[in-house]
């Protein structure tokens, strides 16, 4: 039955969104696209459309979930901006669609993309860091900078946060160096817009895990060779990964593994080497936050 749209605000969407309800999901969510079973999950790798004019991109995100009844698509403009822009360099709407009627629901992407590839950081680290970690990085000092240092401090007990450039709010260590944020820590996280390697092996401590968020282009780097060549490396999504990871095309490395597999347990979690998660960001990871938003939204308008 045709319903009306539906249209959730990004405060509302703030209010609905808890990390306790989205990490399990977001597990399943992971497993079930590294089955890759299409009577399950369908996701293609996203389509960009350059925005030359604006030095960014437009990225359509679709996912279709079968047996959960979940179809969504994400619209989410990426900019390259100059450091020291004020500008947000993520813009995102998430379409949530009944499968069966094709009804919509309309909802602000940016609080989704920001806490979900945060939760899937978080799902790596806990996947992939060795046990006792202690000392988090955390490299950049923008949205996703303060929604991964939320989510860390949400699951994890670290004795020390470094952060580079300058500090998110709360008791860490600003650095003034990307070398003196990441000597001797078990856990970094890069999450800048950096086109050029900013994260090199030669300051990384065997053993330790990098959950690498941005340089989200087959031609941006975040990481060097080094590193690249030297840590088994993760991927949210292998073809993902080929298609638009710079740091795997360029250095060569090879995709040992998705997350999804570690979480189907059909391959190891190398917590002992030196750990690499390329994170791209998936369409089901928007899909299982907005369903999860939706569901809450309609409990909620159900009591009014
Ligand atoms: N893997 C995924 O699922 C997602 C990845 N991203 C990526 O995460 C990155 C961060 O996104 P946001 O926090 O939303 O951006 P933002 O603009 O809020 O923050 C970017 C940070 O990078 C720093 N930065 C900018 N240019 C730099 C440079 N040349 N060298 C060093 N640092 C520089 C800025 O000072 C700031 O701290 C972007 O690359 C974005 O593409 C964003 C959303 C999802
Ligand atoms: O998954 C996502 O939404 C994005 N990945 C890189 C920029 C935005």
């Amino acid at each position: 039955m045709a319903n009306p749209p539906v249209i959730i605000w990004k405060d509302e969407v703030e209010r609905l969104l808890r990390y306790r309800e989205l990490i399990p999901r977001l597990e399943v969510a992971l497993g079930k696209f590294s089955w890759r079973d299409s009577a399950e999950l369908i996701q293609p790798v996203r389509t960009t459309v350059p925005l030359q004019k604006h030095d960014g991109f437009m990225g359509l995100m679709p996912a279709y979930m079968e047996n959960d009844g979940v179809l969504s698509t994400k619209f989410v403009c990426f900019y390259k901006r100059e450091d020291g822009s004020t500008l947000p360099a993520t813009q995102a709407t998430v379409v949530l669609l009944d499968p069966e009627y094709g009804n919509v629901k309309v909802m602000d992407g940016e609080v989704i993309t920001d806490m979900r590839t945060a939760a899937v950081s978080a799902i790596s680290a806990k996947l992939l860091m060795r046990p006792g970690a202690e000392v988090l990085a955390i490299l950049g000092t923008g949205r996703q900078a303060l929604s991964h240092y939320n989510v860390f401090m949400e699951m994890f007990s670290f004795k020390e946060v470094r952060v580079w450039k300058t500090p998110v709010s709360g008791p860490v260590t600003a650095c003034v160096s990307v070398e003196e944020a990441v000597r001797g820590a078990d856990v970094i996280v890069t999450v800048t817009r950096c086109t050029e390697p900013v994260l090199f092996g030669q300051w990384v401590k065997a053993g330790a895990h990098v959950a690498a968020v941005g340089a989200c282009r087959p031609n941006w780097r975040e990481l060097d060779d080094v590193l690249m060549k030297e840590a088994v490396v993760y991927a949210d999504s292998r073809e993902g990964a080929m298609a638009e990871s710079g740091d795997i095309i360029l250095s060569g490395a090879e995709v040992f593994a998705e997350l999804g597999d570690v979480i189907n347990g059909t391959k190891p979690a190398h917590r002992e080497k030196t750990t690499v998660f390329k994170s791209l960001g998936m369409g089901v990871q928007d899909a299982v936050s907005a369903k999860l938003v939706f569901d809450q939204w309609k409990a909620r308008h159900s009591q009014l």
